[in-house]
């Protein structure tokens, strides 16, 4: 027998479907389904980063079905509006509603900021989930660099200016998304300003996601006994556009292995969904849940409390207008 006729054999053909169905059947399992879970948001005021696409879209539909009152925070005008009609038209919700910021830059996250602290009565929930990866070295106006700037101080400085409207809406949860990554980052206060940095393996992306789960674990601590909580989630290896910088021939690899492999924007919003609604985790603030939703450990250097109340304050410095 040779090659070919060795896959194109039935026992082989079928072995192969089978086992494809089964991986993407499996790919999208967490131990929670947001299907089942009837918690209702009316009355509920709900913003979620990077909304126009992959999982925020999602983690959107998701709160509009709920019932809440959702704020697509979202950089393009055009998506925003695409998704803001689809998650509309899909829910049959038309208290979601697009306000537009670019939280690469402090004054847009700012003017964004005091739009919601005008328009909005409550902020219940606040998903940071806008995220980039590869981005290839860049100094924002604010002389930060671009990856820190989107992924870590920009979310930073929104959760900071809207946390009174939060605190007065207690009981409410944060929820930053963060991802498995951080494991490989390191903390170096100098990479907020693009010095001593390497970008080989977007390490840099490694670097954002760690300062996510140390900076939610030490607003966790500020915010003991407010009733608003700070979590952090991994959503799983999820197949969205978050490979858009990256070069097409590693696009490529990325979309060929996710197509059996990785889990679906929707799979991937089910662990923020969790965080954000489900009722077992009342009260629970300052942890790190994985894309399964389970509990499970940061990297030790995401568990060092004073080094959290250090990143915590040099985040405050760079973010706040001195
Ligand atoms: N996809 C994965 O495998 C994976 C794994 C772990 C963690 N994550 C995290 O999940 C989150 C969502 O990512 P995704 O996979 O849905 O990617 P995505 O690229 O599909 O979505 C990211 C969203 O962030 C928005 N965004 C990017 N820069 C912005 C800016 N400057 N201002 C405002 N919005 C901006 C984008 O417009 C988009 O809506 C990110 O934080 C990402 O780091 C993703």
């Amino acid at each position: 027998m040779d090659y070919l006729d060795m896959f194109c054999h039935p026992v082989w053909a079928i072995s192969t479907a089978l086992l494809t169905v089964f991986v993407r059947l499996q790919r999208n399992y967490a131990r929670w389904n947001p299907r089942t879970c009837e918690v209702r948001l009316t009355g509920k005021t709900a913003i979620v980063t990077g909304a126009n696409t992959g999982i925020g879209k999602f983690i959107a539909l998701d709160f509009a079905r709920r019932g809440a009152r959702v704020i697509l925070a979202c950089r393009s005008e055009a998506r925003g509006t695409e998704a803001l009609n689809e998650i509309r038209e899909k829910t049959g919700n038309s208290d979601v509603h697009l306000r537009l910021v670019d939280l690469s830059s402090l004054d847009s996250v700012r003017a964004f900021a005091k739009r919601i602290l005008e328009e909005e009565k409550a902020l219940h929930i606040l998903v940071n989930n806008a995220g980039v990866s590869g981005l290839p070295r860049q100094i924002t106006k604010d002389g930060l660099e671009a990856s820190f700037a989107t992924n870590h101080l920009g979310p930073f400085l929104l959760t900071n200016l809207l946390l009174d409207l939060i605190k007065r809406s207690a009981p409410a949860r944060i929820v930053t998304v963060s991802s498995v990554n951080h494991k490989r980052g390191k903390v170096d206060f100098s990479h907020f300003r693009g010095e001593d940095l390497t970008y080989f393996m977007d390490e840099v992306y490694n670097h954002t996601k760690l300062h996510n789960i140390i900076c939610t674990n030490e607003l966790a601590n500020r915010l003991k006994d407010t009733g608003v909580t700070a979590n952090s989630v991994h959503p799983g290896v999820v197949m969205t556009e978050v490979m858009r910088h990256y070069p097409l021939w590693v696009r490529c690899i990325f979309n060929l292995v996710g197509f059996f492999f990785f889990k679906s924007s929707e799979g991937g919003a089910v662990s923020p969904i969790y965080c954000a609604v489900a009722e077992e985790l009342e009260g629970i603030t300052g942890k790190y849940f994985d894309s399964d939703c389970s509990l499970v450990l940061p990297a030790p250097l995401a568990r060092d409390a004073a080094l959290a109340v250090k990143d915590f304050e040099v985040c405050e410095r760079l973010t706040s207008k001195l």
